[in-house]
């Protein structure tokens, strides 16, 4: 996260560009300055600067937009709603409105159920067949498709495969998912940075697992899951819940990970995340505070003590400051909240207090504005379209993947296969020179039967494993 660390002159001159210093010493952010003009007081809500744009009420400071390739996402007055077996459509995000930035992170919180998921899901263009929304969602100011490879979504469960080493689930998947123009020492490489970066580097040669075997945890599946989405190093990535699973340290270390790739690379991150220890959340720039489907806040993520003290809600300073809002406004569990001077309210009322607050607040103001400049300026051209692996190399390494699946699936291939050379063995004794005489046509069509339908009685056994490659299938061809 970028701090301005030196003092603003009053009165700069317009356009001009400053460097600010980041906290991690390998990037410099650049900002634009369109004109600076000293507030003389303090808004209520936010403080004077944290890097954001603000205009003719303070200092107007505003990322400089993408015109590097980098993506920028807006969404205006967004509505999701589902239909209930009954018909009746239900809320699920109430007209939120926000951006997500090149080089930055933008943290989606909120109780379970709160609407993250569905959020994350309208914006990547996945939301299911009975939801419906409304709303403008665009790229880079206009209404347009990501080409392959420039968006990955890692969703909340791994869908991998559980016979798989971690490298050989990410090479595959690096095979299909990079261009042919790479050698495949090259896409190895790739493959074998990207575990690196996600400090898999020492189960590599671990298999994967699933039900009935013991292989990886559960948080390093969920790293492997997002080593296979960032291979391609989209410029625009989804994470819903890429901690979840993990101890603190590892959560750190998984989220610093990702951010300093979004700065070197100018990536778009916008992660939906359940409890981010306070460490995690200061690597947020960004915060889009859910309850109940409502913004309860949308900006800085330093900011949002603020945001809560200002309103009356205060909280002990050595506490997590995400365990303490996200308790704030999770109405699952009924608990009074100690607020200002009235004493306790009920948690709806203190979300209530929160939306109006957030609504009436410059800073939804300033999100507004800023939606607007990004539909404005639009944004550097977007790459139309990205290579990957020809039809011919993605049926090779398909095939070869699901055969040494099957191959080291006991169940599936091995013991299937004992199964057929007995049955074999057995019915080529009992109908051992059963002759070619018109006496033979009964028991020849007995074996017929009986051959038939035993296969599909064994092709049925073999229904799960299907179940299992099909769920691998949806999430890859989203994904392609
Ligand atoms: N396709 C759907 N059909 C019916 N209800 C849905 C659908 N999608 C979401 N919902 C409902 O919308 C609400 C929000 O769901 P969503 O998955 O977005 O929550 P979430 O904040 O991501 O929760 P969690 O943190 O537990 O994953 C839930 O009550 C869920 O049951």
């Amino acid at each position: 996260m970028s701090t301005l660390q030196h003092s603003m002159e009053p009165n700069m001159g317009a356009s001009q560009l400053i460097n600010l210093d980041s906290s991690d010493s390998h990037t410099e952010t650049k900002i634009k300055i369109h004109s600076v003009e000293v507030e003389t007081s303090t808004s209520p809500i936010l403080p004077e600067f944290h890097g954001v744009m603000v205009d003719h009420e303070g200092i107007r400071v505003e990322p400089l937009l993408n015109d590097d390739g980098g993506i920028s996402v807006t969404w205006e007055d967004l509505w999701v709603t589902v239909s209930d077996i009954k018909g009746r459509r239900k809320r699920i995000v109430q007209g939120l409105t926000g951006y997500a930035h090149p080089g930055e992170v933008l943290a989606v919180m909120g109780p379970s159920g709160c609407g993250k998921t569905t959020l994350l899901d309208a914006l990547a263009g996945r939301l299911g067949a009975n939801t419906r929304h409304t709303g403008d969602i665009l790229i880079n100011g206009r209404k347009q498709a990501l080409a392959y490879g420039t968006s990955a979504y890692v969703t909340q469960d791994e869908t991998l495969i559980a016979t798989l080493t971690v490298i050989e689930a990410v090479y595959y998947s690096a095979q299909f998912q990079l261009p042919n123009s790479m050698s495949k020492s090259e896409k190895k490489e790739i493959a074998e940075i990207t575990i690196q970066e996600m400090g898999l580097h020492d189960c590599m040669n671990t298999r994967i697992g699933g039900w009935g075997t013991k292989g990886l945890s559960r948080g390093q599946r969920r790293r492997v899951s997002i080593c296979i989405e960032i291979l391609t190093r989209p410029k625009l990535l989804f994470l819903d819940e890429p901690t979840s699973g993990l101890d603190s340290a590892a959560s750190y270390y998984v989220m610093s990970r990702i951010t300093q790739l979004e700065q070197r690379e100018g990536r778009t991150i916008i992660a939906a995340i359940h409890q981010p220890s306070s460490e995690v959340f200061e690597l947020f720039d960004n915060l889009c505070l859910l309850s109940l489907g409502r913004v309860v806040y949308f900006g800085p993520a330093s900011a949002t003590n603020e945001f809560f003290t200002s309103n009356g809600f205060i909280y002990p300073t050595l506490r997590n400051p995400s365990d303490q809002f996200l308790r704030m406004i999770n109405t699952d569990f009924n608990e009074d909240i100690e607020h200002g001077s009235t004493g306790k309210v009920a948690k709806e009322e203190v979300i209530n207090i929160l939306v109006t607050s957030y609504n009436s607040s410059d800073s939804h103001q300033r999100v507004k504005r800023q939606v607007s400049d990004i539909c404005r300026k639009g944004g550097g051209s977007l790459e139309t379209s990205r290579s990957h692996a020809s039809f011919f190399t993605q049926c090779l390494v398909l095939t070869k993947r699901s055969s040494v699946n099957m191959s080291r699936d006991v169940g599936y291939y091995w013991l299937r296969l004992a199964i057929y050379v007995t049955l074999a063995v057995s019915l080529g004794t009992l109908y051992y020179d059963v002759g070619t005489s018109y006496s033979s046509i009964q028991p020849r069509g007995a074996l017929l039967m009986f051959i038939a339908s035993f296969l599909t009685f064994m092709a049925i056994g073999g229904f799960p494993s299907f179940v299992e490659d099909m769920k691998v299938f949806e999430v890859e061809s989203c994904s392609v």
